[in-house]
């Protein structure tokens, strides 16, 4: 049976999920040292944003195939070390949106209302009102940095609570941002409009420190910040001098550069600042939530099912995975094949999606092929997470073209390999619903049932070259399971595969290549 650690405090229903498929160890309060020695154990991790899953971590977690991380976020995992492991990693984008973007109008609201200090000084038994004068947010204008799931929900709240939206989102459309009643603007601009400012960006090169001393200066000093993103969007020592010398009202803060937040100056500050400790997602709902999605995706991992949500394997949507399976393995087969066939080296890879294919998302097939080219030489180190990565480290160059207009088969793939020893071309399709089918090997047409052990010849079309490979194989007792022979013209060029029942044994190669007419024969294991 599997094992699964969870390393972060998750919801009893994501264990619950986990144990139908695994052995779970529930350790939500391990050491990085503990999750270092313990890794190598573990088939699945399962975390939430207190667990540091590093290189070292990576490089240690000898059988690992997934890590699920329960919520958005995965700026604690190393995402690169584990795409180029072939470690799977998952998350779920949606089951915390809510709770974050009501994080972030709750903390709007108590900034606006003094709601932390007035609680604090009634309870130390003070009944003081009138230092208690809040703003109201109606008729204010909200500036949304980031208008993703999160800061599209903050905006649907603002425009009910009857405030006015901009909003800076590079990456989304001017009617997008229409529909949710905000204006598009630049950051700058966003500055200075904004009575409030919000952030719901990821945490990249791009957006790191977006507020700093000098972006501070480009505020009103009435503005109120609230971050409910990430820790490092925000300068903490540039914010904190700005709250202390009151060139900006308040700031509400929910994530920090450094986690758990240590010393810091910023809580010796007073009303003008609210801290919480990283409390985005923690409702109930968001919990049950993301611990149900993210188990549901690494139980059906281990259980060799695709998963809905992976951050390192772009496209494979479980329906398009289902709907595109038998293309999935021959294009796989293909690429392997093509590779054996082409030898070594491989600089480029041309894909040509054919008949009903062409209309289809090609990224999973690009993928599956890359697998079968790089399996040669990889094996299992490559899989459906690395083939990208590890085709673009090695400089293999990937094109894809469609033809729809190609009508032999209901859907086929073509596939062109070059490199320093030439170029190899192989095409397939599938024959009824999913049986695969080679069905041209350097455009000589055939059609062969793909089998592990395969013999090709490139040969001159003469009499006897089948009967002398035949003969020649039963004296080295190795069973013939199938051959076919292609040719374009009676005479000319030819190309034979035979399909074996055991592997050809070392050194008849040569042998079968000095057959004359023979000019070049591969093993080929599919
Ligand atoms: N505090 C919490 O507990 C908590 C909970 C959930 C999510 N989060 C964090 O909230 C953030 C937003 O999450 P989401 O689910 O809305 O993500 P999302 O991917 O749906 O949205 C992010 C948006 O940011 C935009 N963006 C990216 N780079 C940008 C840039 N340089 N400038 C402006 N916009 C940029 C993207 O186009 C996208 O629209 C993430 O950082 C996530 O980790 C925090
Ligand atoms: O695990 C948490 O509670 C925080 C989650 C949040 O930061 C996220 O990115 O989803």
């Amino acid at each position: 049976m599997p094992k699964v650690l969870v390393s972060d405090a998750i919801d009893q229903v994501g264990v619950d999920i986990l144990s139908q498929v695994a052995q779970v160890s529930y350790e939500p309060e391990l050491s990085p040292a503990q999750l270092l020695e313990k890794i190598p154990e573990y088939d699945g991790l399962m975390i939430r944003s207190g667990t540091k899953v590093t290189a070292e971590v990576i490089q240690a977690a000898g059988r690992l195939r997934i890590i699920g991380r329960a919520g958005v976020g995965v700026d604690n995992v190393d995402i690169q070390a584990a795409t180029r492991k072939g470690i799977l990693v998952v998350n779920s984008p949606e089951g915390n949106t809510i709770a974050a973007a009501e994080h972030a109008i709750a903390l709007m609201m108590a900034l606006s209302r003094h709601i932390s200090e007035a609680n604090v000084s009634l309870k130390a038994g003070k009944w003081k009102r009138s230092q208690f004068i809040g703003v109201e947010v109606y008729k204010k204008t909200i500036g949304i940095v980031g208008l993703g799931r999160i800061g599209s929900h903050v905006a649907r709240v603002a425009r009910a609570l009857g405030m006015q939206i901009v909003a800076y989102d590079p990456y989304i459309s001017a009617e997008r941002a229409q529909q949710l009643g905000a204006r598009l603007v630049d950051l700058e601009q966003l500055f200075h409009e904004a009575d409030y400012i919000t952030l719901h960006v990821p945490r990249t090169p791009e957006t790191t420190h977006l507020i700093n001393e000098r972006t501070l200066g480009l505020m009103k000093p009435s503005v109120r910040i609230i971050n409910c993103a990430r820790g490092g969007l925000i300068d903490e020592q540039a914010i904190y001098s700005a709250l202390k010398e009151g060139r900006i009202a308040g700031a509400a803060l929910d994530v920090f550069e450094n986690e758990p937040l240590g010393e810091s100056d910023l809580r010796s500050l007073g009303r003008e600042v609210i801290l919480t400790p990283h409390l985005g997602a923690s409702t109930e709902e968001a919990q049950t939530n993301v611990a149900i999605d993210v188990a549901e995706q690494i139980r059906d991992v281990l259980l060799g099912l695709p998963a809905r949500s992976a951050v390192n394997i772009p496209g494979l949507r479980p329906e398009v995975m289902q709907e595109l399976k038998a293309y999935l393995e021959l294009a796989e087969t293909l690429g392997n094949l093509v590779g054996q066939l082409a030898g070594g080296r491989i600089d480029a890879l041309d894909i040509r999606l054919q008949g009903l294919l062409a209309a289809k998302d090609a990224q999973p097939i690009v993928v599956a092929a890359l697998k079968g080219l790089l399996t040669p030489a990889l094996r299992e180190r490559v899989n459906f997470v690395n083939a990208l990565l590890e085709a673009r480290e090695r400089g293999v160059r990937v094109t894809e073209t469609r033809d729809s207009s190609f009508a032999d088969y209901a859907g086929s793939i073509h596939l062109l390999a070059r490199g320093p020893e030439g170029e190899r071309s192989v095409t397939g399709a599938l024959l009824g619903e999913n049986e695969v089918r080679i069905t041209s090997i350097d455009d000589f047409p055939i059609s062969v049932a793909p089998s592990r052990f395969m013999l090709i010849t490139l040969h001159r079309d003469m009499p006897g070259i089948i009967g002398k490979v035949g003969s020649f194989l039963g004296s080295h007792n190795v069973n013939i399971a199938g051959m076919q022979v292609g040719r374009k013209m009676v005479r000319g060029n030819a190309v034979m595969m035979v399909s074996l029942d055991d592997p050809l044994p070392e050194g008849l190669l040569g042998e079968i290549e000095s057959v004359p007419g023979i000019r070049k024969a591969y093993t080929v294991n599919l």
